[in-house]
Parts: C-alpha cells; structure tokens; sequence
C-alpha cells in the first residue's frame, strides 16, 4: 500500500510537486481544500503524512500555519524547498491575443506582478490555489481565461504554456514542511525546529539566543506570534542547524532554563537543496 500524503490544493500544485520531490512519485496524494483540513485528515489517522507550504522568498512566512503547527502539535519530520517557476497557460489553441482573464493563487499572483503590470488588459482573480485555476479553465472550456501555475498542471489539466517564467523574481523558493503523527527514530539529524516562551524582560530573548551561539548553532529561521490574549508576550518559532550533536545538546539544557512553554516541534534531517 503505498504512502498517503494530504497537500493543500489540488494534483498539479506545487504542494503536489513538494510532496514527490520529498517522497517520490510512488505515493498518493491527497487533495484537501485548506491546510486545516490536511491536519484534519491526518489526526483522522486518514492519512501518513502532510505537506505544509511554511515560508516563501517573495511572500514570506504564512503565518496561518504557524498557529496550525501549534494546535495540532504534529512532529515535523523532513522539509523540502521547491524552486517556484510560474508559467502562463490556456486551452490549446488559444492565442494571447484571446486572453482576457487570469486566475491563480493570490500569492503566485504576487509572485508575477510585474507581468500582470505590462499587460493591464488582464483582469486578475484569485483562486485556491495554481493548479485549481488550471483545472478550472479545461472543465470549463475558458477560451478566454489563462491560469498561473506549474508545468505540472498544464500536463494534468490539458492545457499548452503560453508564455514561460513570468514570476518577478526569478531566485522564487518555498519551503515546506513534512508533518505525521508517527515519527520514526532518525539517526542523524542535524536541523531541529523549535518554540518557546521568554519573558518580557530587558535581553530574555537574547539570553536564549546566545545559548546557541555559544554552542556553535545556526539559527535558520525565527519567527514571532503573538501569544493569545496577552498583551507583549509572543511565541518563537526558532529553526536551528548543527554539526555536533553535543553541542545541540547542551545548547537545549541551557535554553530550558530561560524559556517556559519549550517545545521540540521537530528534529530532521536539512534538506534545503532546490
Ligand atoms: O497554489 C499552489 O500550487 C500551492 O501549492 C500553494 C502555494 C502557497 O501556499 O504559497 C505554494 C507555493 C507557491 O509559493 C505558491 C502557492
């Protein structure tokens, strides 16, 4: 039986991509309409994993999924970046002289400003996601409507690329996470991805920060959200990077003792070739 992956969206969006790069083409993917929905499905115990979109280059962080990280407490497993490369399609045989309409993901939409601004003629609307606005211009037969999305979706959806590379910013990656409910025991992780709580003191962040310079780690990523219903107090999201285990070892023992609510989110392997 093979391995059953939730992504956010429908096949042929870059989640689809995310989740073969990461597991390889045997698995089956699960389409869901919101990322909730995926976190859903795999409390449900419907399926093994979920890919989860964490952070863009252009758009960055989506901060949604920071607090769905919190809720469901799922272990982070592995990540992968994708290198987003956005392309124009439509139904064979349409010209770009017949295009009136664009549909795409708001943030590939953002993604391809430039484009959208030297051909005002185009009007703009958002979908849920790439690859859904590509299947919807073939189940509708839109002869005057172009999707944004990957290659992926004009080969699932039927639909030719009319115009090649249209994002802004052509350096365009998206790291995505890889969450299940049953972790296995890795052996050599060297990224971790943790959360915890400081005070609001004069250098109580900075106190936790220096543990992991100390030690030696990198620190990838940080990231702050508001804690609920308390005015100043904030929850960081720290990613973290080493090369000897000790040294994240101790670094851990001394971050405890400055932090309260610590959570180990995740430790994996990096993976942050594109
Ligand atoms: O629309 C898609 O294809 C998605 O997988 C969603 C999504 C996102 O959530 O940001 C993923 C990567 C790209 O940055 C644009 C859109």
């Amino acid at each position: 039986m093979s391995i059953k992956v939730a992504i956010q969206g429908v096949k042929g969006s870059f989640h689809e991509e995310a989740a073969y790069k990461y597991f390889g083409d045997e698995i089956e993917t699960v389409e869901c309409e919101s990322f909730k929905k995926t976190c859903e499905l795999l409390k449900q115990g419907k399926v093994d994993y979920v890919v989860m979109a964490i952070e863009n280059s252009i758009a960055g962080s989506l901060l949604p999924n920071y607090n769905l990280l919190r809720d469901y407490r799922f272990p982070i497993v592995g990540e992968v970046y994708l290198h987003i490369k956005l392309h124009l399609m439509a139904l064979p045989g349409v010209a770009l002289a017949d295009i009136k309409h664009v549909q795409s993901h708001p943030i590939a939409l953002q993604q391809c400003s430039d484009y959208l601004e030297e051909n005002p003629h185009l009007k703009v609307t958002e979908a849920e996601d790439t690859a859904a606005s590509a299947q919807r211009v073939n189940e509708l037969q839109l002869r005057d409507t172009a999707a944004i999305a990957p290659q992926l979706a004009a080969k699932l959806y039927g639909l030719e690329i009319i115009e090649r590379r249209i994002e802004t910013n052509k350096k365009n990656y998206t790291r995505f996470l890889i969450l299940t409910d049953k972790p296995e025991e890795k052996t050599k992780v060297n990224k971790a991805s943790i959360s915890f709580q400081t005070g609001n003191g004069v250098g109580s962040l900075s106190t936790v920060l220096q543990c992991f310079a100390e030690q030696r780690i990198n620190l990838s990523k940080i990231q702050s959200m508001p804690v609920l219903g308390k005015r100043n107090e904030y929850d960081f999201y720290v990613d973290v990077e080493w090369e000897n285990q000790a040294d994240y070892d101790t670094a851990i023992r001394r971050v405890l003792k400055h932090t309260s609510n610590f959570n180990i989110m995740g430790e994996y392997v990096k993976n942050d070739k594109v």
